[in-house]
């Protein structure tokens, strides 16, 4: 199991981001050409990406590049600098079909993985189609700017407008097996809701956050992690229901809640996921 309660954006035009997110406690990093890199600034801030992630100097974290979309005079350009540079995946903005995405495997070679950015009202209506694409489809990804803009909501606290979709997406990634991160939260110095945005997206399922700016990385990082109690009860699950087993009952009961086999499945996931993030991360915070 990887752990990728974090993703952090640095915006691939920005050397000193790129320098500092090599110690940066970060699950994942998703090197931007797109939505951070102004037009003129792009062929230079490819060139740049495609050298920092050949050096190898970002250790265990999970590097990824963004490309422009499909349709854009940037994408063919990019995705040959992907090509050569070979991060661990692709970050592919507006997939609005499964087509798109079995374009990107035919572009990319093998182990490219391919994260798809799910970002449009078209594509959140057809993501479980999209998630289903291809096997090298690894993560879905929320572009929650993107689709606030489109569905021409508000940005507001608590995110009423985009629930029904945040639902629907993790239905999607669910269903298919796949991973899913929540979209970012704009306000960086607002840690108050930002820490309430996490634990909102943990709770309806998704595996992680994507992120812009390092001040976010440790509170993420917490939220996303089982916490110490967490552990404990998924320890306790387990161990009442081996004790019922042995009795010859088939459910338990921890707490006086009844426990059963899909419990004790959730429990193991926990200690999974604890144990990765303890072992795996590339600077546990
Ligand atoms: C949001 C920012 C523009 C804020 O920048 P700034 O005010 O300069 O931040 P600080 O001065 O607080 O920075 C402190 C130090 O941290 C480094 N830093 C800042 N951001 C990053 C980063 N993302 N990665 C690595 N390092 C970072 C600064 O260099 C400072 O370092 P030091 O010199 O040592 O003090 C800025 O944070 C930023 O540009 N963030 C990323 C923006 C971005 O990538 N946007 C595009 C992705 S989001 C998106 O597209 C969503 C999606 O598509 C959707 O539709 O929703
Ligand atoms: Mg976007």
């Amino acid at each position: 199991m990887r752990p990728r309660r974090s993703a952090l954006y640095l915006p691939g035009a920005n050397e000193r981001a790129l320098e500092k997110a090599k110690t940066l406690p970060a699950d994942a990093l998703i090197l931007d050409l797109e939505d951070a890199v102004a037009p003129d600034a792009k062929p230079a801030a490819r060139d740049r990406v495609r050298t920092a992630v050949t050096s190898g100097d970002y250790g265990a974290h999970e590097v990824t590049i963004r490309v422009n979309a499909a349709g854009t005079p940037w994408h063919a350009d990019d995705l040959r600098a992907v090509a050569e540079a070979r991060p661990a995946a692709v970050v592919v903005p507006k997939v609005g079909s499964p087509a798109e995405v079995h374009a990107i495997e035919d572009a990319l070679p093998e182990p490219i993985a391919i994260w798809a950015m799910i970002e449009t009202p078209a594509a959140v209506l057809r993501c479980a189609e999209i998630a289903a694409a291809s096997d090298r489809l690894t993560v879905l990804v929320l572009g929650t700017n993107d689709l606030v803009n489109e569905l021409r909501a508000g940005q507001v606290p608590g995110r009423a407008p985009l629930l029904g979709a945040l639902s629907t997406c993790v239905l999607a990634a669910r269903a298919t097996g796949k991973a899913i991160l929540d979209g970012v939260y704009n306000d960086v110095r607002d840690p108050d809701g930002f820490a309430d945005e996490c634990r909102q997206g943990r709770a309806f399922g998704f595996d992680g956050k994507t992120l812009i700016h390092p001040g976010q990385l440790a509170p993420c990082n917490e939220i996303f992690a089982p916490s110490a109690e967490d552990v404990a009860h998924a320890n306790r699950v387990i161990e009442a229901f081996d004790t019922a087993m042995s009795e010859g009952r088939g459910v338990a009961t921890v707490d006086g809640r009844m426990i059963e086999n899909l419990h004790v499945d959730n429990a193991r996931r926990v200690l999974a996921l604890a144990a990765a993030v303890s072992n795996a991360s590339p600077n546990p915070s």
